[in-house]
């Protein structure tokens, strides 16, 4: 007799700062599902309820806020051995009320570098590595001169923005102006030279990926990312250990005019159900942000309209 289908739940849960760059988590309960494990507040949506209302529902009921407001930020579908969880991570940009846990679970304000400290259940690992990354992967244009490239990077905001040094991988002093201005930099297949400029990832190309799968992973402790462009690439990529992948392109591009564009849905469901963080690659901008957000992306990725407009292309 076939095994009786796992049961599917879907659950929305919230990534509440305190504008002191600390996190609210909670602590589930020992006798629930992954009890005794911390967790973003959070619970089960009903069905045809609106994920911006379950959540202001959900932290209403656990933690007490009013006034929730929220927008995406991740949706990661895990399979535990007992269960189908679709969970939609949403970040909350308002609420009012201090958190307090209402059904006697402990809360507490947790700084973002002590987040990896704390256990949570095994489906918030890409929540963890997108937490730490920015929603904007900026390639330097490779038409420019190091003087540009390094003028553009001072306008750049740490905050939002991290840089793929793509052509610029080997030149010091790009990296170094990374440095100086607090950018996260990720740095094209050579995990020396990641090591030594102290870059925040390091990024494989198709080139880089086989070599690593030859060589066996890539020494090297930061972020480690892959340029992925259909399904055989994201399993590639998630057998080496990597932490985030781009996956392009989603529109056509002049710069690679012979590739086929994978569109919105055929990206969304390249991704579905993979535990890697991904950036949309390809004719994007940065106002597609939600877009991307929609179809399962984290971030956007590019280098036409992510440049900052004063440097001259
Ligand atoms: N809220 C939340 N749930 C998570 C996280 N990570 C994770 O795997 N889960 C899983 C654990 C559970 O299987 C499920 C949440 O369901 P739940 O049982 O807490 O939902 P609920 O609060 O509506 O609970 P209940 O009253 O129906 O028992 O999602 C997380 O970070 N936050």
């Amino acid at each position: 007799m076939p095994a009786a289908p796992l049961p599917e739940i879907v659950v929305v849960a919230g990534i509440i700062p305190d504008g002191d760059d600390r996190l609210c988590l909670s602590r589930r309960p020992e006798h629930k599902h992954q009890g005794g494990l911390w967790e973003f507040p959070g619970g089960k949506v009903e069905p045809g309820e609106p994920l911006e209302r379950a959540l202001a529902r959900e932290l209403h009921e656990e933690l007490g806020l009013e006034e929730v407001r929220s927008r995406p930020f991740l949706t990661v579908r895990h399979r535990y051995p007992d269960l189908h969880v679709t969970l939609h991570f949403r970040e909350v940009t308002a609420f009012t009320g201090e958190p307090h846990g209402r059904e006697g679970q402990p809360v507490e304000w947790v700084p973002r570098s002590g987040l990896s400290a704390r256990a949570f259940p095994a489906a918030n690992r890409p929540v963890a590595v997108a937490l730490q990354l920015p929603p904007e992967w900026v390639i330097p244009p490779e038409t420019l001169d190091e003087a540009q490239v390094i003028a553009g990077l001072s306008r750049l905001d740490p905050a939002r923005q991290g840089v793929y040094l793509r052509g610029w991988s080997d030149r010091p002093a790009v990296a170094a102006a990374c440095r100086a201005r607090g950018l996260r930099f990720w740095i094209r297949d050579d995990a020396g030279a990641a090591r030594r400029e102290g870059a925040f990832g390091l990024h494989l190309s198709g080139e880089g990926l086989t070599r690593a799968e030859r060589d066996g992973a890539p020494g090297f402790d930061g972020l480690l990312s892959v340029a992925c462009h259909d399904a055989a690439q994201i399993e590639r990529a998630m057998a080496l250990g990597a932490d985030m992948a781009t996956l392009s392109p989603v529109r056509a591009t002049p710069t690679h005019p012979e590739a086929v564009p994978l569109g919105w849905e055929g990206f969304a469901d390249l991704i579905a159900g993979n535990p890697l963080v991904f950036y949309a690659l390809g004719g994007v901008g940065p106002d597609d942000l939600t877009t991307a957000r929609a179809h399962g992306a984290y971030g956007v990725a590019g280098i036409r309209g992510f440049w900052p407009a004063c440097v001259d292309l």
